[in-house]
């Protein structure tokens, strides 16, 4: 397990209030992703990704994340292949972030935090009529996971950066009517794999995860844009929105499995 050097008391962070594990739970999510101890499947396929930028709806605030949604009603916007049997529809993108760069994101590698993770969230409408149906299954969602690392400052984040103040308070929402979020996917197509879960309320076991090997890159600016968000309505005492990714659970019966050797 990961030394909890780092001092994230999600434990007594407000967002954790609701119990940090769930009673039963054997593939939670974050986890740490052990770069040595994932298996090479040579029998997973390329994920691909085809995104019709016109399915941006709205991006909202919803006291937990700012979240950009989509259009899910067709199949426009779908990912396929990779470790999934049927093809997945976008739904909504958001991202987890730290008070400070030594930490943010849920997943780590090798034990090693970055100071973002964004999270492209699909349902499985092949099998289920809705993504709150698909949300109680265990084949019911992917994510996709890119790690955001300090360095270059990234144009196509840049767009959702300037709508933030829009959002600042939970429960604001503001069109966005045109946006491809694949800007956000790296080019290489590396990637770990492993069954978990939400990791968010209702935290339910229905998560087939995707992580991007390579992280992207954002500048200090960007990632302090995040960081002006509040977790609390207009009139309330203000809580700037940080620190909102839930702790490591433990790997249990699970391999991670990677597509690159
Ligand atoms: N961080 S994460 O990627 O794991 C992630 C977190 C939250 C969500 C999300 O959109 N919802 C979780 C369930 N909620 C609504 C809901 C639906 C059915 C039952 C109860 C509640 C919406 C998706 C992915
Ligand atoms: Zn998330």
């Amino acid at each position: 397990a990961c030394s909890r050097k780092n001092i994230r008391n999600a434990a007594l962070h407000p967002l954790w209030q609701s119990p940090l594990t769930i009673p039963g739970g054997t593939r939670q999510s974050p986890i740490n992703i052990q770069w040595r101890d994932s298996v090479y499947d040579p029998f997973l396929k390329p994920l691909k990704i085809s995104y019709d930028p016109t399915t941006c709806l709205h991006i909202w605030n919803n006291g937990y994340s700012f979240l950009v949604e989509f259009d899910d009603s067709t199949d426009r916007s779908t990912i396929i292949g990779g470790p999934l049997e049927n093809q997945y529809r976008l739904k909504q993108f958001h991202f987890h972030w730290g008070a400070i760069n030594d930490w943010g994101s849920e997943h780590t590698v090798d034990c090693k935090f970055y100071p973002a993770e964004l999270h492209l969230v699909h349902w499985n409408a092949v099998e289920y009529p809705s993504f709150e149906e698909a949300v109680m299954e265990g084949n019911g969602l992917a994510v996709i996971g890119v790690f955001l690392k300090l360095g270059a400052r990234h144009e196509g984040l840049q767009t959702l950066v300037d709508a933030l103040p829009a959002v600042r308070h939970k429960d604001t929402v503001i069109e966005f009517d045109v946006f491809d979020p694949s800007c956000l996917i790296p080019s290489c197509p590396d990637y770990w794999t492993y069954a978990g879960s939400l990791t968010t309320p209702p935290l339910t076991e229905s998560v087939t995860w995707i992580i991007k090997k390579k992280p992207i890159e954002v500048d200090e600016d960007q990632l302090e844009a995040f960081r002006t968000l509040l977790f609390t309505s207009h009139g309330e005492e203000e809580r700037r929105m940080v620190d909102n990714f839930r702790p490591l659970q433990p790997l249990m019966n699970r391999t991670v499995r990677s597509s690159f050797r």
